[in-house]
């Protein structure tokens, strides 16, 4: 597109600015609390509401509280909730067989949002790192992530997830095959109408400090992801991902970390036009959250800015830990 402009002063691209009623008029972009999806962090108890220290304004809530945010960020127009369980040392072990136990946190979590809230859509995570002694989102083999029989306990984590009520499941391991695979299961068990929303272009990233922290896997972390995570520096190697993705039964797919990629969520829309979704992570939210808690930013600003970003971006929603103080200031 090129646009058609007359010389100056015939064209004063400024008139189109002279108001905030023409302004309104002529948005190329809105932002509203169905573009979220809430990422929570659930521990064991009851009644409980813990500070995550790196992430000022988040809690880690017991299975209660994550049903009373579920109904709040209902009644506040969000569609969807992310569920990220905090494990107990004990029960992460060697074969992470706690990922796919029906009992675990995230099931007991997903079982009581549904019952409770039945509109709320509830996003699972699938990969190994809360419940693996290494940290890591796979097996580990004489130093090496295994991907095969990684990809067969992330397909039990996965049905488990979707046994639980889960509507959309969220494979944020990247390990080859496992989209294929986990539909395939779903099929079989006749779970025809469960999602995969796959983080497909996943970067190993350092703005993922603050969320080792809340889920408490940071001092278990042997070594870095980056034999499975990406370059921050690779483009057309997130395009190979995502179409691999949409091709073995994604229904959207997801970048990740959000700010600093958004040139990777606006090749993703235009080349593939699927649902395309950003994470905003936690470093993102605490390096905002931090920052305006010393006053050096104002909050409410800087946060929608940074979410209309990604809309703009073509994005057509975005995981935010902003999503309910967002969603309270769009809804005035
Ligand atoms: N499978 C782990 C997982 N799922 C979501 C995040 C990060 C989210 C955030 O930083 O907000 C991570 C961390 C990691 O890959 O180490």
């Amino acid at each position: 597109m090129l646009p058609t402009q007359a010389p100056f002063p015939a064209t004063r691209l400024r008139r189109l600015r002279k108001s905030a009623a023409i302004r309104a008029l002529t948005a190329e972009t809105s932002l509203s609390p169905a573009d979220f999806i809430w990422p929570v962090f659930v521990r064991e108890g009851e009644g409980v509401v813990e500070p995550v220290g790196s992430m000022p304004g988040v809690n880690r809530l017991s299975v209660d509280k994550v049903v009373e945010a579920a109904r709040e960020a209902h009644a506040l127009g969000i569609p969807a909730i992310c569920l990220f369980p905090y494990t107990p040392e004990a029960l992460k072990t060697e074969d992470c067989a706690e990922a796919w136990n029906p009992e675990n946190l995230s099931n007991r979590a997903t079982r009581a949002i549904k019952d409770a809230v039945p509109e709320m859509a509830v996003m699972t995570d699938v990969a190994l790192d809360p419940y693996n002694a290494s940290g890591h989102d796979g097996f580990e083999r004489d130093g090496e992530i295994v991907n095969d029989e990684t990809v067969e306990a992330l397909v039990k984590q996965a049905l488990s997830q979707a046994r639980a009520g889960a509507d959309m499941i969220g494979p944020s391991d990247m390990m080859d095959g496992r989209i294929g695979a986990m539909r395939a299961a779903l099929e079989a068990e006749g779970f025809r109408n469960t999602l995969l929303l796959s983080y497909s272009a996943k970067y190993a990233s350092a703005f993922y400090g603050p969320f080792r922290d809340a889920v408490g896997a940071s001092g278990a972390l042997k070594g870095d992801k980056s034999s499975y995570q990406m370059m921050a520096g690779n483009s057309d190697e997130a395009m190979r991902l995502i179409e691999r993705d949409l091709s073995e039964g994604a229904d959207m797919v997801m970048v990740k970390p959000g700010m600093p990629y958004l040139d990777i969520c606006r090749r993703a829309k235009e080349m593939f036009g699927a649902p395309t979704f950003a994470y905003q992570v936690s470093g993102e939210y605490a390096m905002l959250a931090g920052a305006a808690e010393r006053g050096w930013l104002d909050h409410d600003r800087v946060m929608l800015e940074s979410l209309i970003a990604f809309k703009r971006a073509g994005c057509d929603g975005v995981l935010t830990y902003f999503a309910p103080a967002a969603a309270r200031l769009l809804n005035g």
